[in-house]
């Protein structure tokens, strides 16, 4: 079986693969200095709880943190005696490689969203991805990451707002009933509920008019939900987008040759 890890800066996934569909998905936050056998405590806990009998023989990473890397190999070298592939690593092949300007390394969780979508839409894809930074990656006819953009999270920018400015407390991202707040939570909700609409409608009609062609809106990460579910933003919306990719990923890697 496939243990895939997406270690983003906020947060760290595992998710059990066992080809036909995943077993499981575990959570924890990213913590740069945490051990291989911290993980390897927390990772068999919950898989017992869960009742969850898995044979791991393949380890595949997607890593935003690259000081994370070198604990998770030893992980999944002294608990499944396997050498895992790290996307974005010479030795973990993309099945079609990005466009990008020379010398750019593009974050891994964005190639591993373009390989999901591209297997399960095709090409001409704008995918979404509300993690850490908001993404937009661009995916071309051929299945190839040909760019995008970078916005600051939404959890981030509430942080900020609070961080930057004395009266301002820390508020949770909810959908506010109303534009105009009339407290000041509503109206720190209003502001990055409705920019985010903004900011991603004015962003997926920019990126379409360069673009030029009709492109389909994959969205992914867990606050993709709450815009989704309150204004028409995107054509699907796919939880285990980045799941899916690493096993695209892993699959091209194993059948190559
Ligand atoms: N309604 C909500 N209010 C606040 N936070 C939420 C809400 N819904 C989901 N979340 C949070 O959104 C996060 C979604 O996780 P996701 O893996 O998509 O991104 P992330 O972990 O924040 O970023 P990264 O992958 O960059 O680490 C989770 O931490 C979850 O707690
Ligand atoms: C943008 C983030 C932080 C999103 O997780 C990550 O993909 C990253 O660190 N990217 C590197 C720069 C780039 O993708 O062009
Ligand atoms: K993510």
């Amino acid at each position: 079986m496939l243990l895939c890890i997406d270690c983003g800066n906020t947060n760290t996934v595992f998710s059990i693969w066992d080809g036909t569909r995943f077993l499981c998905t575990l959570r924890t936050s990213t913590h740069h200095a945490r051990t291989a056998d911290a993980y390897f405590t927390w990772y068999s806990t919950l898989v017992s709880h869960y009742g969850i009998d898995a044979k791991i023989t393949d380890v595949i990473i997607s890593s935003t943190v690259p000081r994370v890397v070198f604990n998770l190999r030893v992980f999944a070298d002294r608990f499944f005696g396997c050498r895992p592939l790290v996307v974005g690593k010479p030795e973990c092949a993309l099945p079609i490689p990005p466009r990008v300007d020379a010398g750019t390394t593009v974050g891994p969780d964005r190639l591993v969203n373009a390989a999901g979508a591209f297997d399960r839409h095709g090409g001409d894809l704008i995918v979404v991805d509300f993690g850490t930074a908001t993404t937009f990656d661009v995916v071309a006819a051929d299945g190839a990451y040909v760019g995008g953009v970078i916005a600051p999270g939404v959890n981030l920018s509430l942080e900020a707002l609070h961080m930057g400015a004395a009266a301002l407390p820390h508020v949770d991202i909810s959908m506010p009933d109303k534009v105009i707040g009339t407290n000041t939570v509503q109206c720190i909700q209003s502001g990055i509920f409705w920019g985010y609409v903004g900011l991603v409608q004015g962003i997926c009609d920019r990126v379409r008019a360069e673009y030029g062609r009709p492109m389909k809106t994959i969205a992914t990460g867990g606050l993709a939900a709450l815009f989704q579910s309150n204004v028409d933003l995107f054509d699907t919306f796919e939880d285990d987008l980045t799941m899916h990719g690493l096993t695209v990923i892993h699959d091209y890697n194993t059948t190559q040759g």
